[in-house]
């Protein structure tokens, strides 16, 4: 028996609707994660029984102990609010502890139409559920906080998008699904009796280290949040990855990355570099995502307000110097990551200039980021496999190295990273053979990012058009 427990049903009625998945024609099983299976303690009850697994992780056989549940959240798409959001094609099953005894969500994406899926099917097609499942595994090894997935199951049934797809639902797995938007969702309706149920429930659940009797406990569960955000951040700048829509619906209070809908990686350095179709003004730009997320962070404190002081402008004075606190904290933790992808553990001012020096040459000479690192690793007493101009600053770099530089360079600068174009042609290669063979490919590669394996060799080469081309798209 799989050992659900609910605590996010205990928090009352005003914080989901109960609905059950909608059973499916035809599931079978793609994509299970046995690593993670065994983590959640979840083998046993299983019992590898694909049929089962299948029935269970399509929506089909509701586990016992599951209480099935779509979330409410709103959320600020591209800046504008949308007060009506939640979970409008997942269910959540319940929570596990896993062998730490930390809690997870098991949520199916999916799963079928529920009362917030508005114009939605309810449904994923099978491309954008494989592509969840390798990106976020691969982030996970990257060393990136982020949801992962624990399977894909085919549902038999097309789902109608631009053309006709097979549908998907795909199994996530997250430290909750509490969003910015869930606070939002209260605070527009002056809900607070929820609002504060909802704050005491996310400081016990993620920042167990906060009092929860403390009087200042809103500010300081801002400041816990703000600091996983910056982490974050930082993680996503070190690899390349860029989100494609951070809005506050798609932002864990957790720090979490989740939403793999218009992902990409960057290829050559540009801060400007974006790939999703929809957004247009480059609002969620990689080199632009720290400050969406300062953006968000607000969004979250002016959620917070009446929790603070019943005083407006006392409450504001108090929030502020955290979001204020943003900027140099950030500042502080990017360089310091950017140091450690050039072997530098402790950052001086001069090292400041020689990270953006690198940076502006990688920009003027498109040259591919995660390349050009893991070159450099392999440069340290070697030749500058940068251009001629970047001679001096070779020079200066290696001059600046240290005994422990090249551990602290592997350890930072990934060997192969899921490029866009590979992962656009798995998953293609995927829907068209009926194989996941080639996910199980690039899988094995991509979980071992920071070593060359046989096959990495076939995954690390850059697009011809280096991406010019490239677009993802949302809502799949
Ligand atoms: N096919 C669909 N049917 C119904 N609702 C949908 C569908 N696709 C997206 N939505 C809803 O639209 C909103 C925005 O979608 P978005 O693409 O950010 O999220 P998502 O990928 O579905 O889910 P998540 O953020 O949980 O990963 C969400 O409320 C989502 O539930
Ligand atoms: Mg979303």
């Amino acid at each position: 028996m799989i050992k659900f427990t609910n605590s996010y049903a205990q928090l009352g009625e005003s914080f989901f609707e109960r609905i059950l998945p909608t059973p499916v024609t035809a599931p079978s099983l793609l994509l299970w994660n046995d690593t993670l299976a065994e983590q959640l303690e979840l083998s046993n009850s299983l019992r590898g029984d694909q049929q089962l697994q299948a029935a269970i992780f399509s929506g089909n056989q509701l586990p016992e102990g599951s209480d099935s549940m779509a979330l409410a959240y709103s959320g600020h798409q591209f800046g504008q609010l949308n007060p009506q959001l939640g979970d409008g094609r997942a269910h959540l099953l319940g929570e596990l502890l896993d062998k730490q005894g930390r809690r997870f969500d098991i949520q199916l994406k999916g799963s079928g139409r529920t009362p917030y899926s508005r114009q939605g099917d309810g449904r994923c097609a099978l491309g954008p559920a494989l592509r969840e499942y390798i990106m976020s595994e691969a982030m996970y090894f990257l060393g990136v906080p982020t949801s992962r997935c624990l399977a894909v199951v085919a549902t038999g049934d097309p789902v109608y998008r631009e053309s006709v797809k097979p549908g998907a639902v795909v199994t996530r797995i997250a430290a909750s699904h509490i969003r910015i938007g869930t606070f939002t969702w209260f605070a527009i309706r002056k809900d607070l009796e929820s609002l504060s149920a909802l704050l005491d429930y996310a400081i016990v659940r993620h920042f167990p280290e906060l009092d929860n009797n403390a009087e200042n406990k809103a500010i300081a569960f801002l400041d816990a949040v703000l600091e996983r955000q910056i982490t974050l951040m930082v993680a996503w700048l070190r690899v390349g990855f860029i989100h494609g829509v951070m809005n506050t619906d798609n932002t864990a209070i957790s720090g979490e990355t989740i939403d793999f809908g218009p992902c990409a990686m960057m290829g050559s350095y540009h801060p400007a570099t974006v790939y999703s179709s929809i957004d247009t003004q480059g609002r969620y730009a990689f080199g632009n995502q720290p400050n969406i997320a300062v953006w968000n962070l607000t969004r979250l404190a002016e959620c917070l307000i009446p929790l603070v002081n019943t005083e407006e402008k006392q409450a504001i004075a108090s929030l502020e110097p955290v979001l204020l606190s943003f900027s140099e904290r950030f500042d502080q933790a990017y360089f310091s990551m950017m140091g450690a992808k050039l072997g530098i553990a402790e950052i001086t001012e001069q090292d400041r200039v020689l990270i953006e020096t690198l940076l502006e040459s990688m920009q003027s000479h498109e040259l591919d980021y995660t390349q050009t690192f893991h070159q450099l690793t392999h440069s340290i007493k070697g030749n500058s496999p940068l251009p001629d101009s970047c001679n001096e600053w070779f020079a200066q770099w290696q001059a600046r190295l240290e005994p422990g530089s090249q551990a602290l360079m592997q350890a930072n600068n990934p060997v192969v990273i899921p490029r866009n174009h590979h992962i656009e042609s798995v998953l293609k290669a995927c829907e068209e053979s009926g194989s996941t063979a080639p996910a199980e490919n690039i899988l094995e590669v991509l979980r071992s990012p920071y070593s060359e394996i046989a096959a990495t060799k076939d995954y690390q080469g850059a697009a011809e058009d280096k991406d010019a081309s490239y677009q993802t798209f949302c809502g799949t």
